[in-house]
Formats: C-alpha cells, structure tokens, sequence
C-alpha cells in the first residue's frame, strides 16, 4: 500500500477535465499537495494508506472556485454606496473614500476579511486589482490561499505612487519579489481605458509580451465608457486596445458589455480571455455580456465576483447561478449558458484566464489539490437527480463544508483553519466606524 498524506471520499465527483462529466464514489488522493489519484473509493482502500481519510459520503468534490476578478480590500465599504451607477458610484463615494482611508492597514484588513469570505464559499483562487499589493500578497501567503495579484496602473497619483512610472515601478518590485512562489504570482493590471493613457499602456504592452504575462483590465464596462472614448480618442475602447497591440491572449478583459459582432470577432481572432461579472454589471445597471455568443465564438470565459462594494458579496457559487440565468435571457434561449458551462468557467476556465491551468482549475492527477466539497444533504437540495444542476441552480454557499489548497484544508467542517473569524469581523466593525460618515447614507 502507497503512504499518503489525505484520501477524500466523495459521493460524487465533478472533475471538469479528464473525460468524465460525474464520478460517483470515488476518492481523491492527495500527497505533498499533489493529487496523485482519482479512482473508485473501494479501489482506493486497498491501494493507500493515508495518514488522514475524510468521508463526504453526502458531499459534491469540484475543484476549488477560481474568482477571476475582484478588489478583495473593497469587502471593507460593502454597502458603503449602493444604487448608484458606475461613473457617480466611483467619483462620489468611492474613490474620496479610498483617497482618505486608503493604507496597508485598511488593505490587510479587507483582505483577510475578503479570503475568509471566499474560503467559505469554496473559492480557492483569486485574481485581485487593488493598491499596497505588496500586502495583499503577504496576506494571501498568510491565509493559505492562491491569488494572482495585479500590479496596478491608474493615471492619478494615490498613496500608493505618484504617476504611471511609480506604479510601474512598484508592480515590478512586487514581481520580483513574487517569482518563482508556488500560490503567488503577479499579472498586470491597467484598471480601464478611460483611466490609463496610451504612454503606460505601451509599456504594459512591451513588458507583458516579454514576460509572458497577463494583463487585467476593465473594458466596455458601461455605455458610457464606450461612447466617452469615442468622444475623447475617436475610436471605441476595444478598437484603442487593439491599435495599442494589447488584444493578445494575455489579455483579460474584465465586463464587456455593448459589443459589436466586429469585436466579438476581433476578441475571438486575438484569443482575448474574457472575465465576466455578472452581479456587478447587472447592480450598477452597467449592461449585458453576451456569454453564449463569446463562447460560440471560441472566446475562453471566466467568472468573477466584481470587489464587495459593487456586488455586494464574494460569493461564486450564486455568480454562477446568476451568470446561468442573465446569459440565458441576454442569449433569448434558456439552454444558454448551462449549468455545465458555467461550472466551467468558474473552474478551469478561470485557471486558463490565469495561465495556471497547469496547477490548478481541474480535478485531475498531477494538479494541486484545490478542492471543494459541498454537502448536497440538505432539504431544501433534495430530490437530487443532478449534482451539478443542483449545485448551481439549488445549492447555497453555507452548504460548503471544506475547502483545500494545495492539500491544506483552509476551511474544515465549516471552520477556517487560517483566519480568525472572530478577529476579522471586529476589525471590519471598527473600520466600519471609521468610514461611516462616508456611506450615502450618511450623506
Ligand atoms: C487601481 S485599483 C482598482 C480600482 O478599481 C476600482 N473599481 C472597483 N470596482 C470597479 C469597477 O467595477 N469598475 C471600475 N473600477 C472599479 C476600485 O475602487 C479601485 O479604485
Ligand atoms: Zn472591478
């Protein structure tokens, strides 16, 4: 018999990759981090001996969710100003709010109290664009968690840098200080057209091709975006981005709404990875992606919450469900947007947005084991004639039991093994005081 360090025993298994759509009773082996098998649990006892065994005989095994898009540090102002669209939402509340708050502190916190969140939804990953990054990587290192941290560009000077080269700068040190880390790398992130100017966006440009890395940014994210860019540089968003050279597959063009079947094509041709967010775009009122169409074309998308101040929680197993509803009615056609399909893109489309479909994103031998095991048991789940449909169209976040990354259980029995839940929900709290002469509610 092979020693092991884990064997999961599952009811059910939704590997994502590998040829089978369901397993049922089968173990995942688990040594070093690793997963070293995937068989029938039967065949599993005679051939390891794992120093720990866990039973989900109720339980659905996937691998862990992959949020492609937040700002975890914005778990902070959830609430701060809602019902607004997006152009007033940022300039009014949010950005003087980060202007005034805005410090290693404010990010640690929201950090933290963003992973605990996502730990408990099942989330394993997530690609985050927000300030001191250097802080959130250190948090992410400290939880457990895996991340794909931006280095930010803006062209406004915050207390984080002073210009575009600053933030350059900055982003770099970061990767530098980053490479080679097993959970932890470092993709640009220009945060949208109307923000970036072309001379950083060149760059960017220059550097991600050289380096082989991604660049996160929002595009087309309102109708306002679209027809101020055409005001201000006579071409829409998508056409600027493509005449800068950034439309490659490094890019992830986070939201996407108003696209012409041109640009559909262009993204397509260019093999531009796509983050949707589908809460977000529908609370600011911002538009519809049009999800199917993008996958008829070939265009690989991936899910993502949107920061908890625009959506307003961190939750992937309900952005699945809304991005399988909103996709079937933007697609008029109610088998768009599957349950399948949207499993998918929380999954390994999410780690093929990242570029670390290697790692992760799929329950398959030589993968980490990011996992996620969710309890079907509950009344209000039941009759179960598909785990998968039920998983997305039923299930609710709290029916996640565990969580693993890399082989660690960061979230066991419903307990987080890394956070303090406790401490975290006080610090919020404080800075809740702290900012709530700031809420639209207040003002
Ligand atoms: C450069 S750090 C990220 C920056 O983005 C702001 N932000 C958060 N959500 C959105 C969104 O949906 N669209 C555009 N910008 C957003 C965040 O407040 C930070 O300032
Ligand atoms: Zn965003």
């Amino acid at each position: 018999m092979r020693q092991i360090d884990t064997l999961i025993h599952a009811r059910w298994v939704a590997p994502i990759s590998g040829g089978s759509r369901l397993l049922e009773n089968h173990a995942v082996a688990i040594h070093h981090g690793m997963i070293e098998a995937v068989l029938p649990s039967e065949e599993a006892c005679t051939r390891f001996d794992a120093s720990e065994v866990i039973d989900r005989d109720t339980h659905l095994l996937i691998p862990g969710l992959i949020n492609t898009h937040t700002h975890a540090a914005m778990n902070l102002m959830r609430g701060i100003a809602d019902d607004l669209p997006l152009m007033p939402w940022l300039t009014e509340y949010i950005w003087p709010v980060e202007s005034e708050f805005m410090s290693p502190e404010f990010v640690a916190d929201g950090t933290d109290l963003a992973m605990a969140e996502m730990l408990r939804g099942g989330t394993t990953c997530f690609n985050d664009m927000y300030f001191f990054a250097d802080v959130v990587a250190e948090r992410v290192e400290a939880a457990g968690m895996r991340a794909t941290v931006g280095m930010i560009v803006i062209d406004f000077p915050t207390v984080w840098a002073a210009n575009a080269d600053e933030y350059l700068e900055k982003g770099l040190a970061l990767r530098d200080a980053w490479r080679g880390h097993d959970r932890i790398s470092t993709v640009f992130a220009p945060h949208a057209p109307y923000t970036v100017s072309d001379a950083p966006l060149k760059k960017i440009r220059t550097y991600a091709d050289e380096m082989d890395l991604r660049v996160h940014m929002h595009v087309h994210e309102t109708a306002f975006e679209v027809a101020d860019a055409q005001e201000k540089h006579g071409q829409r968003p998508l056409a600027r981005l493509d005449d800068l050279g950034l439309l490659t597959p490094n890019f992830l063009a986070v939201h996407m709404t108003r696209l012409t079947d041109d640009e559909i094509t262009l993204c397509a041709r260019n093999g531009v990875h796509v983050l949707h967010s589908p809460e977000s775009n529908l609370k600011l009122a911002s538009g519809l992606c049009p999800v199917q169409r993008l996958i008829d074309a070939g265009i690989n998308v991936a899910l993502g919450t949107d920061g908890a101040a625009s959506n307003n929680d961190l939750d992937m197993i309900g952005e699945m469900r809304t991005a399988a509803f909103i996709g079937k009615v933007a697609a008029d056609d109610a088998g768009a947007v599957s349950a399948d399909t949207v499993l998918r893109m929380a999954t390994l489309g999410g780690a093929e947005a990242l570029g670390i479909a290697d790692t992760t994103g799929s329950i398959e031998p030589g993968k980490m084991a990011d996992l996620c095991a969710i309890d079907l048991d509950a009344l209000e789940t039941q009759p179960v004639f598909d785990p998968i449909a039920a998983l997305v169209y039923n299930v609710i976040r709290e029916q996640v039991s565990d969580t693993w990354v890399a082989g660690q259980r960061l979230l066991a029995d419903r307990q987080l093994t890394t956070i303090d839940e406790a401490d975290i929900k006080a610090r919020a709290i404080a800075w809740q005081h702290k900012l709530a002469a700031h809420s639209k509610d207040a003002s």
